[in-house]
């Protein structure tokens, strides 16, 4: 289970070296809002448990295929790993006291590689202790992978899709309550 402390940047940056190395990279984090969006809707139109549902559903699918992760910068002790790494122990210290996101993803690891991460994440970065002297420590974007492309062209199509299903619920509800 991944850690869930809150380190400050500096006190990261101190692990880097080959016996104590930290890591930064962006990464997901489950994002539960979709729960008080269901509910708050469901307490704003309590006469209307079918508008309920369907909100709910449309949160959760959003939520699954959209927005069910946010990005944030989260702190891995890879010390253990070091030995192991296939891209070896030079690039890892190398991404030291940074925002090493980009140079993880410009390496393209697998998603073997990615669910390895789990194993060595010991907590998440304080944003407000990431220095901002443009010495490419400030936080990156990680770049669009496509998967989120593929989950925004299936969010559009459910979108147009749910609309046209609940009305058609609608209609065979309504014929067979005649
Ligand atoms: C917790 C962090 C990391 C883990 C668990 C990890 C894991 C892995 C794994 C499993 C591979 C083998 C290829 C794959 O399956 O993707 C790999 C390769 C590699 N990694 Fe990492 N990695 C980490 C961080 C980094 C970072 C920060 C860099 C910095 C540039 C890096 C650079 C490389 C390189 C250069 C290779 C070799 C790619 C090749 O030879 O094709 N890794 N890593």
């Amino acid at each position: 289970m991944a850690g869930s402390r809150i380190y400050h940047f500096d006190e990261v940056a101190k692990h880097n070296d080959a016996e104590d190395c930290w890591l930064i990279v962006s990464g997901k984090v489950p994002n539960l809002a979709f729960r008080d969006h269901a509910v708050g809707f469901k307490s704003f139109c309590p006469s209307s448990p079918w508008l309920a549902i369907v909100s709910a559903f449309m949160s959760m699918a959003k939520c699954t295929l959209h927005g069910s992760f946010f990005s944030m910068l989260q702190v891995y002790d890879v010390s253990s790993y070091m030995a192991e790494h296939p891209g070896g122990r030079d690039v890892l210290l190398s991404a030291t006291g940074k925002d090493a996101t980009v140079d993880f993803e410009n390496v393209g690891h697998s998603s073997s590689g990615r669910e390895l991460m789990d194993n060595y994440c010991i907590g998440t970065i304080d944003s407000s202790t990431l220095p901002n002297d443009g010495e490419g420590v400030k936080a990156q974007q990680a770049p669009k992978g496509s998967a989120d492309k593929t989950s925004e062209f299936v969010m559009r199509i459910l979108q147009f899709i749910a609309p046209v299903m609940i009305l058609g619920l609608a209609f065979v509800v309504r014929h067979f309550t005649k």
